[in-house]
């Protein structure tokens, strides 16, 4: 069965990422466009660096051209991104990218973008799921999913194959102040994780005089054995080699370089709550922009403080970057992003980028003139500092049904110290402290965990809090 998690279709490789699905996606998306008079617009699609991704994209245009709708096809492996900026550029009704994004390697999935080059919501992905539901039906009856072989969807010219790539990049160049940055002869470390970002990242900063070194950059489906998504223990490699080569920033992008990461000038790996508070403090304070920011219920509450003493205000969504890209166009947004290491920027694409984000903390780096590491111990001085304990848990079926019912059905609480101001049930159960401290307890929308993340002003509550929900929850 077909269905859309926070982040698009996931499936295992050769269970329910198959031939037969893709085609059966493919389809009820066709029969969507068709119902919406958008069919003659086109679609665009793009594919990761993943096993089977390109394949799986041709089977898809296929299903496509035999609907006579025509399939612009991004012909090398490409950030996801570049297919939103496509979408979004081009006015395109939809679009498609093929990644498991920062999923193990026997993982594969689709995004679905909409008009706006945005990731499709909720409502818009359970509606595919009822088309898709159509066509299994048929399917069960009897029916055939009608395709059109490659070729000759090439020879007919339903299937175009082309790199945007230059276009996409020009967009980064021209947002970006690299005179400046071309002044400063930086020294940088890339890690895009045997993904997608080295061609455009590398390009971006040879174009500002950067040195750029790269490590992990072949092509490699099995991501080195590792996860594609940029963490402290994912990072140790790019650690050493900002530590070794005196670099000035390490970046690391995950399988699809939608998601950044970040090791400082001292090694140190920045979580994505420093990167997003480094920025939106850099946009608003060095380059005077003005405006709100906006983060998902699991994302530090220090960028609430940073947007205070600016006069601005911060907004809170669920977790899902569909939430956070309409808050920011319904805000006017400077900066939104999640602590699971996705942003965007006024004025860039809806969905998050990587490559942009990198591009922009280089920027940072070379405008103020100091030292990565200098920017974030001057905002600590300034605002204090917080801390974030973050962990997830497996669970069975029964226990998952039974750890839901405790809290978001019969909504009790374990007894904790501190003083409670609200909670909330906008994305699993999510307690205030008027301390600024926070704890919350949701399931994962992309994979089959609980995530309890909890911040607080001392490190040791922070754990001792994630604890007591541990042993209440009998995790
Ligand atoms: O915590 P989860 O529901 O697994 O979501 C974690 C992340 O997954 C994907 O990358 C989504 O695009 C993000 O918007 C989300 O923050």
């Amino acid at each position: 069965m077909i269905k859309f998690g926070t982040g698009g279709w996931r499936a295992v490789i050769g269970d329910e990422f198959t031939r037969e699905n893709i085609q059966k996606l493919s389809k009820a998306l066709a029969v969507k466009m068709k119902n919406e008079d958008v069919d003659h617009k086109g679609i665009c699609i793009g594919y990761d660096r993943r096993f089977l991704s390109k394949e799986a994209v041709m089977w898809a245009c296929e299903v496509f051209a035999a609907e006579n709708i025509t399939c612009w096809f991004v012909n090398r492996s490409s950030p996801t991104p570049l297919i939103m900026y496509y979408v979004m550029a081009h006015e395109l009704p939809y679009g498609m990218m093929v990644t498991a994004s920062h999923n193990p390697a026997i993982y594969n999935g689709i995004k679905v973008f909409t008009r706006g080059g945005r990731d499709a919501n909720e409502e818009q992905t359970k509606e595919i799921e009822q088309y898709i539901a159509e066509v299994e039906q048929s399917v069960a009856e009897g029916g055939k999913i009608e395709i059109m072989p490659y070729e000759r969807a090439v020879a007919e010219k339903l299937v175009i194959e082309f790199n945007p790539l230059n276009e996409y990049i020009d967009n980064i160049i021209q947002a970006v102040n690299m005179d400046v940055i071309r002044e400063k002869g930086l020294r940088i470390a890339l890690d895009p994780m045997y993904g997608v970002s080295q061609t455009s990242l590398k390009t971006i900063l040879s174009i500002a005089r950067c040195e750029v070194e790269t490590i992990h950059e072949r092509h490699d489906t099995l991501f080195g054995g590792k996860l594609p998504a940029p963490n402290a223990q994912t990072l140790r490699s790019l650690q050493n080699y900002v530590l070794d080569r005196g670099c000035d920033i390490g970046i690391a992008t995950d399988g699809d370089a939608d998601r950044i990461g970040v090791i400082d000038d001292k090694g140190r790996f920045l979580h994505p709550n420093d990167i997003l508070v480094l920025l939106y403090y850099y946009l608003v304070k060095y380059k005077g922009w003005r405006g709100p920011c906006v983060r998902n219920v699991a994302t530090t509450h220090m960028l609430d403080k940073v947007a205070e003493s600016f006069g601005e205000q911060c907004y809170e969504v669920p977790v899902g970057f569909k939430y956070i890209s309409s808050k920011m166009q319904e805000t006017n947004a400077v900066i939104g992003g999640e602590s699971s290491g996705g942003l965007t920027v006024r004025g860039h694409i809806h969905g998050k980028d990587g490559i942009y984000a990198a591009a922009l903390l280089i920027e940072m780096i070379a405008v103020t003139g100091k030292k990565l590491s200098q920017i974030a111990e001057d905002i600590e001085k300034e605002y204090g500092a917080i801390f974030m304990e973050e962990r997830d848990y497996k669970f069975t079926e029964e226990r998952k049904k039974e750890i839901h019912k405790t809290l978001m059905e019969d909504k009790l609480l374990p007894q904790m110290d501190f003083t409670i101001e609200k909670v909330s049930y906008l994305d699993g159960c999510k307690v205030y402290f008027n301390n600024s401290g926070w704890i919350i307890a949701r399931f994962s929308g992309t994979e089959p965990l609980l995530r309890i993340f909890c911040e607080m002003p001392d490190k040791k509550d922070a754990a001792r809090l994630c604890e007591i929900f541990e042993e209440f929850l009998s995790l």
